[in-house]
């Protein structure tokens, strides 16, 4: 049975608790593990977990940051919520809610759940992040962290739509499909409809899914953030395997933590089928075959911090090397 871990990010105040808090009581039945995490020492998030929801386990992590100190206490507080689950009630956890401080980045969280014991268990990681329709374009622009938030997400919602126009709603929209073209940007005035979309849409590439997964809304924002650019690439020729995963490897290690997200649809030599690699920060998952895809050409999308679009073209034209 696999495991779905949600990863819930979005900057100090974006509505993470109060989406979380949605979700549990719409859409949980004992079967969830939450695991909270804060900066300071006083864990008020946690405390909220618990008293608006006691059918789910609530761990609260200690003060720290998840991508810095606490990365070794991630995996044992998993193991430990998985353990008592089943000894204390005999039920299983399918799905572990991660709340993220609002300065954690997705990156290094995502390489620290890559322990081999939690991969056997089969793990989907979803990363979730909230943003703000009142300030969340202005914390992004001013954080590094909150746009890397946002870059790594799989599904952006948007929050307190309430507290803003139609225009306003639009206008963060395509801020976020702009920062992120590869995220789903939730705009959902109602909370559990939204909390729904969010936790439950899977990160799997299908067929039917690929269009989402290349998610090339045309972004109207140019230059969303002053640090942070997305690069998209397409190549004809077929590439060799073994050397275009090696290939990878270098590019994510020269980048190292400027990359931020990246997936790939590689077209190989003697390969009928597609074969998908994506990374959140520079840790690449498993490669998967993407069964029945039209498409003939082998597609890149890279966001980074920091990394002019020369820098990047010299790494990425060194995949010449690796064509047939
Ligand atoms: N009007 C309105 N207020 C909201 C909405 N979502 C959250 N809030 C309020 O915004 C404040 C912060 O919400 P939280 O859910 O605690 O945000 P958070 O991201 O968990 O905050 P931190 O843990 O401090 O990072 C609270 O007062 C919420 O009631 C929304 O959709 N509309």
């Amino acid at each position: 049975m696999a495991l779905d871990i949600v990863v819930l990010s979005g900057f100090l105040g974006s509505g993470k608790t109060t989406l979380l808090i949605e979700w549990l009581r719409n859409y949980s039945d004992g079967n969830v593990g939450v695991i909270v995490n804060e900066v300071g020492d006083i864990d008020i998030d946690g405390e909220t977990v618990l008293s608006a929801d006691n059918s789910n386990p609530v761990t609260k992590l200690p003060s720290g940051c998840l991508c810095c100190s606490l990365r070794d206490s991630l995996v044992d507080t998993i193991f430990s919520l998985l353990r008592t689950q089943s000894e204390n009630q005999g039920k299983t956890l399918d799905r572990i809610i991660i709340e993220t401080s609002g300065l954690s980045l997705p990156g290094p969280i995502v390489a620290s759940l890559a322990d081999r014991e939690l991969l056997e268990l089969g793990l989907n990681i979803h990363i979730v992040s909230a943003l703000d329709c009142v300030n969340g374009i202005k914390n992004a622009q001013a954080s590094d962290e909150v746009a890397a938030q946002l870059v790594a997400a799989q599904r952006i919602v948007l929050t307190k739509l309430d507290r803003v126009d139609a225009a306003r709603i639009g206008q963060v929209g395509q801020y976020a499909a702009a920062i992120n073209p590869m995220a789903r940007v939730i705009s959902e005035p109602d909370k559990t409809a939204a909390v729904k979309e969010a936790f439950f849409g899977g990160i799997g590439v299908t067929r039917q899914n690929l269009h989402e997964f290349f998610f090339f809304d045309k972004p109207t924002a140019r230059n969303p953030h002053p640090n942070v650019k997305v690069y998209t690439r397409t190549l004809a020729a077929p590439l060799d395997w073994d050397a275009v995963a090696r290939w990878l490897d270098d590019f994510g290690f020269y980048f190292g933590e400027r990359l931020l997200r990246s997936k790939c649809i590689l077209q190989l030599a003697g390969q009928a089928d597609p074969v998908v690699m994506q990374s959140v920060g520079h840790v690449y998952s498993q490669p998967m075959v993407l069964k029945g895809s039209q498409s003939a050409d082998s597609q890149f999308v890279f966001i980074f911090r920091d990394v002019p679009e020369e820098e990047f073209e010299t790494l990425f034209r060194q995949i010449d090397a690796v064509r047939i």
